[in-house]
Order: structure tokens, then C-alpha cells, then sequence
């Protein structure tokens, strides 16, 4: 699966740690940036890897700023980004299998690394469910 990954400087340590996961889950990463610790602005980056989604360029996203808020917030507003901010597996499970979320937003100063590469991994492989789901979907388009 074609993956794009971007953070602001609150989540660029952990970007490259995700990558690494997920190159060593076999996906295909595209990096939207930031590429360095120096401060920038999370919506660029909630653009630039949702377009990539609404696009069908990458299947999905994944992005990653001080809390996860800003990146959730503004990833939400793009039409048909289903954006989940999860702190722990079940959820990040649960937002695929239930609401088919295509873009996931972590907090680069709020969990640990261990944490966040089980929710990425988690994430990236776990199916929607479908039937009285995508019904539920359906009603938010
Ligand atoms: O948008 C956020 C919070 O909702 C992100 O966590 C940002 O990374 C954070 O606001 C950046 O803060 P900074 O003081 O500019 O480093």
C-alpha cells in the first residue's frame, strides 16, 4: 500500500521512526515533509498528505504534530478524509474496521515511541469491516 507520512516540527522525530516501520511492513512511503526540527505549520502538512489521499495517489495517511489535534482538525476538513487521532491500538483499530479511516494522526509529544509504532502497525493492518458500517459512512457523504 502507497502510504504518505508528513508532520510539522512537533512530530519530525517521530516521522522518520514510522517510516521506518512501515518500510519494514512492506508499504510504500511518501514523505510530504517537514524535513528538519525548525518550527512550521501543521496545515501544510494536513493539506499536502490529504491531497495525496483524495487524489488516489496513496491510499492512506498518517500524520503526526505536538498533540495530533491541529493535523486531526485540519485533515477533517477535507471531503472525504476520515482523519482518526488515536493514543492507543483499540482505537486505531477500531477506526479502521468501524470508520475506514484513511488518515491517522499521532502526537509526537504525547505518546511513546513504542506506542505509537504499535498504533501505526496496527493501523496500517487492520480492514474495514464494511456492512452496517459503510451504511453509517454513507450518511456522513
Ligand atoms: O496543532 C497542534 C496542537 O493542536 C500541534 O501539536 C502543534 O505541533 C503545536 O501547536 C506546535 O506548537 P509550537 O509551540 O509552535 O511548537
Amino acid at each position: 500500500m502507497k502510504i504518505a507520512i508528513g508532520s510539522d516540527h512537533g512530530g519530525f522525530d517521530f516521522k522518520q521512526l514510522i517510516i521506518d516501520r512501515l518500510e519494514k511492513l512492506g508499504q510504500d512511503v511518501v514523505d510530504v515533509g517537514c524535513y528538519s526540527r525548525e518550527s512550521v505549520d501543521y496545515p501544510e502538512f494536513a493539506d499536502a498528505v490529504c491531497a495525496k489521499v483524495r487524489s488516489g495517489e496513496c491510499e492512506r495517511g498518517i500524520l503526526i504534530c505536538g498533540t495530533g489535534i491541529g493535523m486531526s482538525i485540519a485533515a477533517n476538513r477535507h471531503r472525504d478524509i476520515r482523519a482518526a487521532l488515536c493514543h492507543e491500538s483499540y482505537t486505531a483499530r477500531m477506526s479502521r474496521e468501524h470508520n475506514n479511516a484513511n488518515v491517522l494522526c499521532l502526537g509526537g509529544r504525547v505518546l511513546g515511541v513504542e506506542i505509537a509504532l504499535e498504533i501505526v502497525t496496527t493501523w496500517v493492518q487492520t480492514e474495514f469491516a464494511g456492512g452496517r458500517h459503510q451504511r453509517r459512512l454513507d450518511m456522513l457523504s
